[in-house]
């Protein structure tokens, strides 16, 4: 034995005091031994145990001192358990070294170690294994084993001492075998390099001293150590049961590391901001280093791998640029794209015609011939046909474009309305209106249909329109497809949804003019706009009106209509609120719609925008000067007053000429007419028409040129019949009024609206709409012709002279009360004295050229009278004054030129009725 096995068993077997401190140093250390690393022991601590007699050893492990611990522990404690209880084993002991110390060991137990540590099986020593395996804690069974003796723990403790030398160690487990051997246990030490469990199981089966295999410790060896969670996952429930236990005894020591860093996986080293590309990092100093190179061109192609993203970019750029350098770009060449092309597009498998003049009317074709654009080229164009055999209609007349802005801009709400004011949207008649009013007396004079062409399309040519005659089933000859002669209806139409575009026209406060009417909305040159609609009564009811209910209002809604009647907005369409202007840019027109009469106003000979205020000019007959009232209309040639139009003198010109005119335009046909009717339409025109029939009224008769002369001219031609029959309706009704407005001192305005209605239709209007009225004027006409004078043989309208002679009576006496009369004198339309009636019948009768005309051309009418046309015409017939117009065959079965004719030399002298008192005639009175 070598001295180390003096020295282990002097350790062992020799229990000093020095000894036992020795290894209460041992075992605190040792109980540091799971979580650092092995400590050397200081030679002090092993001269502690050191005999003077023994060779000293330089160094011995710690482990090795803790795995002795344990077992000078546990063979104090036999001693200790054999003081005080018998067993043989304890006996042996005692027997086998009566000479150790019985001091116990009570401190600096290796409690770790000592668990680990595997016992001897005393049980089996002591006889009680039959008892069985009961480890559980304050089992007698586990007591016991508590007191055999660990000689594995010297070993497996030396082995945790892999620092100490290894001659040592088998020193030590040699002098531990020996010691046991010397115990005589009856059977051989197990090896100490063999683990527990392997030597438990061979001491279960195989023999005793058969080879056993030994564990190195994975702490020593250097080998991974088992986690926690390894080492739980791999036990099984008795062994996660132990080992649970020692992990009670492991968080015991772990829990003094928990407040280390290392413990909680804290990495205390200070944070550097990193970069990582491609999973790898960069540093950042090299990071400036590679940014500053990637400025300056690299010398070498630097690694990718360690280049942050920009530093990257910056080198590809460089490397491209440098690659650009040394290869000159070359264009790749790129396949162009072809397009296909449609070569008909929606028109495909539609050919065009070869013929485009094929299906289309004499008139498309004309058309057509003046477009260049459309003009046949004799090829046909295969590769875009235009689609001149679906569109050529709508290429031809164009169609309406609409602005996309601004067309319709309606004031903004919480504008004031008139208060109390009552909208009807359709004529009523009231009171005993309804029983006077002759239900379809127009029927009767109009009861013929247009001769219009599908392709006309009752233009302007339209007979029933130049008779104010508004087209529909009854007598139109083109259909509601192609006839534009349906104004009343288009209204109706345009209007029934509703919707501000479609009414177009709205109320608003002017500033110095009461209420106005306003457009929102654009409408086309003489379009309709709106209808004049009230409740119609007769003249009485007016009178009452007037006098009881109106008798302190300030404005009158009053307008003389048809058949004596009058119609009255106070309640009705908002047409009322139509302000006056000298310079107007609307008319307020009757029309005859199914036979009824209705007012309506019509856009004036140019456009209207979108927030022009609507006027049109009342041609107001103050009817006394009391009343006489400014125009504020602002216009640059604004008469000042509301008063009747101006008529300006012209230099008279030679009566030759207008019958030169009239002969020669009737001799000229359809295009003079076309040049007359046109001439029409403007109301300067019209001025100088009527100065014309002035200036040729003057010069055949005596003095002046009144309303009365003129209609006794046009009634002794037949012309002026529908503006008669409005002016004697007037014309009673300034009658009735006057004596009420003498009563009230109130004036009255009578307002003319000029008719734009060309010269033919005018005839033909006149001589068909109102016969009742025709014969007052025709009448008015004859009285004075009633003289004995040739021409009043050709007048045999002697039959309506009782009724005229009251009417220009009243028309008389009316004029009587106007003082402004005379100022008013200019006008044609102005009322005349009872002085001037008479003058005029003397002038009516002294006007025989125009009866002489008449005559000649009763001849005429004579012969169409015998046509088919006479006989729709009834007012031929009753007025024997009217034959003289007869000659103008008014029905559409005329040949064109021929009621051009007619209606060219009618329209000629129609145009001096033109000024006349118009048809339509507002009554108003203004403030008592
Ligand atoms: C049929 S109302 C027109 C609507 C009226 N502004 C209103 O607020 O009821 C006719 C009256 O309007 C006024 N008026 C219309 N046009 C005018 C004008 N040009 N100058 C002055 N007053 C006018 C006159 O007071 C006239 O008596």
């Amino acid at each position: 034995m070598s001295s180390e096995v003096t020295m282990a068993e002097l350790a062992v077997l020799s229990p000093e005091s020095s000894f036992s401190v020795a290894a209460t140093d041992a075992s605190s250390n040792a109980a540091s031994f799971s979580s650092t690393p092995p400590t050397t022991v200081s030679p002090d601590s092993m001269s502690l145990a050191s005999d003077p007699d023994v060779p000293k050893q330089d160094t011995i492990t710690a482990p090795l001192l803790a795995a002795a611990i344990p077992l000078l522990e546990n063979i104090s404690e036999t001693e200790q358990q054999e003081s005080g209880r018998q067993t043989p084993v304890g006996q042996a002991i005692v027997v086998a070294d009566a000479s150790l110390s019985a001091e116990p060991l009570t401190t600096g137990r290796a409690r770790r170690a000592q668990a680990s540590l595997p016992v001897y099986n005393l049980s089996k020593l002591s006889g009680t294994a039959k008892n069985g395996k009961r480890r559980a804690n304050g089992d007698p069974v586990q007591d016991k084993r508590r007191r055999t003796i660990s000689g594995d723990t010297l070993v497996d403790n030396s082995k945790e001492g892999a620092s100490a030398s290894t001659d040592a160690l088998v020193g030590t487990n040699e002098a531990v075998k020996e010691g046991i051997d010397a115990l005589n246990p009856g059977w051989p030490a197990p090896d100490p390099n063999t683990p527990p469990g392997a030597r438990n199981a061979k001491k279960s089966k195989s023999a005793p001293g058969s080879a056993q295999i030994t564990r190195p410790a994975t702490r020593l060896s250097g080998a991974p150590v088992e986690t926690l969670a390894t080492k739980i996952s791999s036990l099984g429930k008795r062994g996660r049961k132990t080992f649970e236990k020692g992990i009670s005894r492991i968080s015991r020591e772990l829990l003094r590391l928990q407040d280390t860093d290392e413990f909680a996986h804290i990495d205390a080293r200070p944070v550097r901001y990193t970069v990582w590309s491609n999973g790898k990092y960069i540093d950042p100093s090299e990071l400036e280093e590679k940014e500053k190179e990637a400025q300056s061109p690299p010398r070498k192609k630097a690694k990718t791998s360690d280049q942050s993203p920009a530093a990257a970019a910056a080198e590809y750029k460089n490397v491209t640029e440098e690659v650009e350098k040394r290869e000159p770009k070359v264009p790749a060449l790129q396949k162009r794209r072809v397009k296909k092309w449609l070569d008909k597009g929606l028109y495909a498998g539609q050919e065009a015609p070869l013929d485009i003049y094929k299906g289309l009317t004499a008139q498309e074709k004309k058309k057509l011939s003046t477009l260049p654009e459309l003009l046949p080229t004799g090829k046909p164009n295969k590769t875009l046909p235009t689609p001149i055999f679906n569109g050529l209609r709508m290429l031809i007349h164009g169609r309406d474009f609409k602005l996309p802005f601004d067309v319709c801009s309606p004031l903004p709400p919480g504008q004031p309305k008139p208060a109390a004011y009552r909208t009807m949207t359709r004529n009523r008649f009231v009171g005993d209106a309804g029983a006077y009013w002759k239900k379809t007396p127009h029927f009767e004079d109009f009861a013929s249909r247009c001769v219009c062409k599908p392709e006309d399309g009752c233009a302007e040519d339209c007979q029933n329109r130049i008779m104010l005659y508004e087209c529909d089933e009854t007598n139109c000859n083109v259909g509601k497809t192609h006839c534009q002669n349906r104004a009343f209806q288009n209204l109706q139409e345009r209007t029934k949804k509703g919707g501000r575009y479609r009414v177009g026209v709205e109320v608003y406060k002017t500033s110095d003019r009461g209420y106005g009417v306003r457009s929102n909305r654009c409408f086309e040159p003489n379009q309709i706009i709106m209808e004049y609609t009230g409740e119609i009564i007769t003249e009485e009811e007016c009178e009452r009106r007037m006098n009881e209910v109106y008798k302190n209002n300030e404005c009158y809604y009053l307008m003389s209509f048809d058949q004596n009647m009058i119609i009255d907005a106070t309640t009705g369409s908002i047409a009322r609120f139509v302000n006056h202007s000298c310079s107007p840019n609307c008319r307020m027109i009757k029309w005859i719609v199914s036979g009824q009469p209705r007012m309506a106003l019509f856009a004036g000979d140019r456009p209207i925008m979108t927030g022009e205020e609507l006027t049109y000019d009342y041609n107001f007959d103050p009817f006394s000067a009391k009343n006489v009232q400014k125009c504020l209309c602002g216009s640059p040639n604004c008469r000042g007053v509301l008063g009747p139009k101006p008529k300006e003198v012209k230099p008279p010109k030679p009566p030759k000429d207008e019958k030169k005119g009239v002969k020669g335009s009737v001799k000229a046909g359809k295009r003079k007419l076309k040049e007359l009717l046109s001439g029409d339409r403007d109301d300067e025109d019209d001025s100088k028409a009527i100065k014309k029939r002035k200036i040729k009224a003057a010069t055949g008769t005596v003095s002046k040129k009144t309303a009365g002369i003129k209609a006794a001219k046009g009634a002794a031609k037949g012309y002026a019949m529908i503006k008669r029959s409005v002016s004697a309706v007037s014309i009673t009704a300034k009658s009735k009024f006057t004596g009420v407005s003498s009563k009230k001192t109130a004036g009255r305005m009578s307002l003319q609206v000029a008719r734009k209605t060309p010269t033919k239709a005018k005839t033909a209007s006149g001589t068909l709409s109102s016969s009742s009225s025709l014969t007052t004027i025709v009448a008015a006409a004859t009285v004075k012709p009633a003289k004995p004078t040739p021409k009043k043989k050709t007048t045999p309208s002697a039959k309506s002279t009782p009724k005229s002679t009251p009417a220009s009576a009243k028309t008389a006496s009316s004029r009587k009360r106007v003082p402004s009369r005379k100022a008013l004198e200019a006008t044609d339309d102005s009322p005349a004295t009872q002085e001037e009636d008479e003058e005029e019948e003397a002038t009516a009768s002294a006007e025989k050229p125009k009866p002489a005309a008449a005559k000649k051309a009763s001849p005429k009418a004579k012969a169409a009278a015998k046509t088919k046309q006479t006989k729709m015409t009834p007012w031929l017939t009753k007025t024997p004054a009217l034959k003289v117009a007869k000659g103008t065959p008014p029905s559409s079965a005329k040949s064109n030129k021929s009621r051009n004719g007619l209606d060219l030399s009618r329209g000629a002298k129609i145009r001096l009725v033109q000024r006349s008192p118009s048809k339509v005639q507002e009554v108003y009175d203004g403030p008592n």
